[in-house]
């Protein structure tokens, strides 16, 4: 599924915080967007979630048959679209087990976790999330990131948003999910969209990095060659 922004203007207050003249991206690519606090990286995941609404401009999801969806004027893309931005997306008066029965009805299937997520289920949550009649309020934020992430992986979405989705894992799970975020795209060409300050999993797993400063792309460029590490590290680089 592809992505399509035009002339997308977010503003709070008078200061503007997402001004995007164009910007598309192809099925199949993993962005990484990065940039320092406040670029605006969250807010573009909300307005692409319609979790907020636009001033001006929009943003489109267009299928293979080119049937183009805008989030805020339509529900479709609700099945396709899987998402993790913080905590406020979890029940967490719930188990594990009865948010993901909640999400899958939301998906209209019985709750069954995927092939995909069964093969890496026991080593990504260490057997801690699954099975203990724990509601997610009780669990650590490590794994309530965790539970987050596999929520938004559940339907098998075809764009997944996930905002700094390596916060609070511990490193193993971290280098774990650079290799299920890679293996998800290479199977199912999906589209994904990962924000974070972690220069090194960005362009790991990234085929392109998209730097926002203040709202504004200020940089795109192609990571196939994993040459974009170098650019960034000496974009971010502090002087002495
Ligand atoms: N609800 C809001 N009301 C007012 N200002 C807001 C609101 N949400 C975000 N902002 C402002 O919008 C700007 C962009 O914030 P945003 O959270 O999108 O940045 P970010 O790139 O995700 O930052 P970080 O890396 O710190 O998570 C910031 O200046 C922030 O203070």
């Amino acid at each position: 599924m592809n992505i399509t922004i035009n002339h997308l203007i977010k503003k709070f207050g008078d200061k503007t915080v997402v001004n995007i003249p164009e910007f598309s991206i192809p099925q199949g690519q993993i962005v990484g967007l990065v940039g320092n606090n406040g670029a605006g990286k969250t807010t573009l995941f909300r307005l692409m979630l319609d979790l907020l609404s636009a001033d001006e401009g929009n943003i489109s999801y267009m299928d293979e048959s080119n049937h183009a969806i805008n989030p805020a004027t339509s529900e479709e893309w609700k099945n396709w679209i899987g998402a993790y931005i913080d905590e406020g997306f979890l029940i967490d008066f719930l188990t594990t087990e009865e948010l993901f029965e909640f999400i899958c009805k939301l998906g209209n299937h019985k709750y069954i976790l995927p092939d995909f997520l069964q093969e890496y289920k026991d080593k990504f949550t260490n057997e801690e999330i699954f099975g203990t009649n724990k509601l997610i309020r009780e669990f650590s934020a490590g794994n309530k990131q965790k539970i987050g992430i596999l929520s938004a992986m559940l339907n098998l979405p075809k764009i997944l948003i996930l905002d700094e989705p390596f916060n609070f894992l511990d490193p193993s799970s971290q280098n774990l999910l650079k290799v299920m975020l890679k293996n998800y795209c290479y199977r199912t060409n999906a589209t994904i969209l990962v924000s974070s300050h972690n220069l090194q999993h960005t362009t790991d797993i990234c085929n392109r990095i998209v730097l926002l400063e203040h709202g504004v792309i200020i940089k795109d460029f192609d990571n196939t060659d994993e040459t974009a590490k170098e650019v960034l590290t000496s974009y971010f680089k502090v002087q002495e």
